[in-house]
């Protein structure tokens, strides 16, 4: 019997073969689908349990979409940096000194303006340094990227990471026998303690309060010098303003917190035998300075033409600042440490008493900010576009003029740059960092 013939399959079964693969087309949609529906419920849970659970570790985030990034970057980068072999030998190599008696400092804010400098200078001169920021968006993460990549280039590495996060701070110290803290990781600007106050909170009390903490447990104890600020005076009228003058009207939420600063520090050095200096920075500038800074937006807005506004005192007197240039900072900061003495306590027991100090760092001759605009009209080689109106109550205060006498005795401190050529290194370093013309 002829094998029947199979050259024409039926109707039925081609259209049966069709059925089948297309039913199986639409079995393998469907499964991707549900796939990847199944990954993007678990990503949304993922980053609603971070948000719930950890709360954004620095509330001075301007949007909530910051809020969870910097907090799933901070709790991703800590849980993987709380691990790797790997990134624990960087931490090493770069907190080891390559000098004989050299440092090995932690350094808080290290992509920050003030923390950048020093740890450069330091590292430069053969300390380790290790630095640790949150690069929070108060204001533009991109010019501490910047500083960071410079730092990197000179074997420095920047921990990701909050002051707040205890953790971190505890694995740090695990890995290595720090010599020495700069703590310079702060809610900077008095402007804008008037729109995210708890900021002000969160770094600058509950913040230095973490880091004093993980200090005091440590063996052995770290020394310890951190940013207060010369906002402390408040509106105390005696000039120059000498550390033995009372330091109690702050005229921002900003100048309290330092304040309130200054007694913690008091208080972790009676307790536990912390060493601890406090600086009082007189309005810094300087190459990589802060955006929210006057003579950093007044050089902006007047290269763009956009106006300015100039501050006067309710009775239209100038309103001056002491001006001080970063390098003057820098130096003051390294003298800080290298006169520093080791705190006396260890694991949290105190075992001595232990050196407490306080001082000025300014410039020690006041400029009016009339005349701070004058010098950038002349480096810019434009007219700027002046409001010239009253103060606002906004927590400025009318001046500032520090008396650095004691800083001069204790670690020779003495500011060597006049405004008028600190501001000529800041142009240049803004029209090569922003790319525009500058005949600087
Ligand atoms: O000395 C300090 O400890 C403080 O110095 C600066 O605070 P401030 O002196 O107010 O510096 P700017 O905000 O740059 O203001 C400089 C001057 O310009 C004035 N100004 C500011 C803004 C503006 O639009 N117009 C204006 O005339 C201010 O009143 C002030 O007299 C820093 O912002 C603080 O973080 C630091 O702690």
């Amino acid at each position: 019997m002829a094998p029947p013939d199979t050259s024409k399959t039926t109707k039925l079964e081609r259209y049966n073969s069709y059925i089948r693969r297309v039913n199986s087309t639409k079995l393998i949609a469907a499964s991707s689908k549900l796939l990847f529906r199944v990954t993007l419920l678990v990503a949304l849970l993922l980053i609603f349990f971070f948000t719930i659970n950890y709360p954004p570790l620095s509330s001075d985030n301007n949007t909530s979409h910051s809020n969870i990034h910097t907090t799933t970057h901070n709790l991703l980068s800590s849980a993987f940096y709380g691990g790797g072999a790997s990134w624990e030998k960087q931490v090493r190599h770069s907190s080891t000194p390559h000098r004989p008696n050299g440092l090995s400092v932690l350094v808080t804010g290290a992509a920050g303006f003030v923390g950048s400098h020093c740890s450069l200078a330091l590292k430069k001169r053969g300390d380790g340094v290790l630095g640790l920021d949150n690069f929070n968006s108060y204001y533009d993460p991109s010019l501490k990227r910047a500083r960071q990549d410079l730092l990197s280039k000179h074997q420095i590495l920047i921990v990701e990471g909050d002051i707040n996060d205890d953790e971190l701070l505890k694995k740090l110290f695990d890995i290595v026998p720090f010599t020495h803290i700069l703590h310079l990781a702060a809610q900077a600007g008095v402007r804008y303690a008037m729109q995210n106050p708890l900021s002000y909170v969160n770094s600058n009390v509950a913040g230095f309060v973490n880091v004093l903490e993980v200090a005091k447990a440590a063996d052995p104890q770290p020394a310890i010098v951190w940013a207060s600020s010369s906002s402390v005076y408040g509106l105390n009228t005696k000039v120059p303003f000498s550390e033995e003058h009372k330091t109690d009207q702050p005229a921002s939420l900003y100048a309290a917190t330092k304040k309130a600063g200054e007694a913690i520090a008091h208080t972790y050095n009676h307790i536990y035998g912390l060493s601890l200096t406090g600086l009082r920075f007189f309005t810094v500038y300087g190459p990589w300075g802060r955006p929210d800074m006057a003579y950093f937006f007044f050089t902006k807005d007047m290269v763009q033409g956009k106006p300015i506004n100039v501050y006067v005192t309710q009775d239209d007197k100038e309103v001056a600042r002491d001006f001080t240039y970063i390098d003057d900072i820098v130096k003051g900061c390294v003298g800080a440490l290298d006169t520093a003495e080791k705190s006396t306590g260890s694991g949290g027991k105190k075992r001595g008493p232990a050196q407490l100090r306080v001082y000025n760092l300014g410039n020690t001759s006041p400029v009016s900010v009339r005349k701070l605009v004058a010098i950038l009209e002349n480096l810019l080689n434009v007219k700027a576009k002046k409001n010239v109106v009253k103060m606002p109550r906004n927590g400025d205060v009318p001046f500032t003029h520090a008396n650095v006498s004691l800083a001069l005795r204790d670690f020779g401190y003495k500011p060597t740059t006049d405004l008028s050529s600190g501001l000529r290194k800041f142009v240049k370093w803004y029209a090569s960092y922003y790319g525009i013309q500058s005949r600087v």
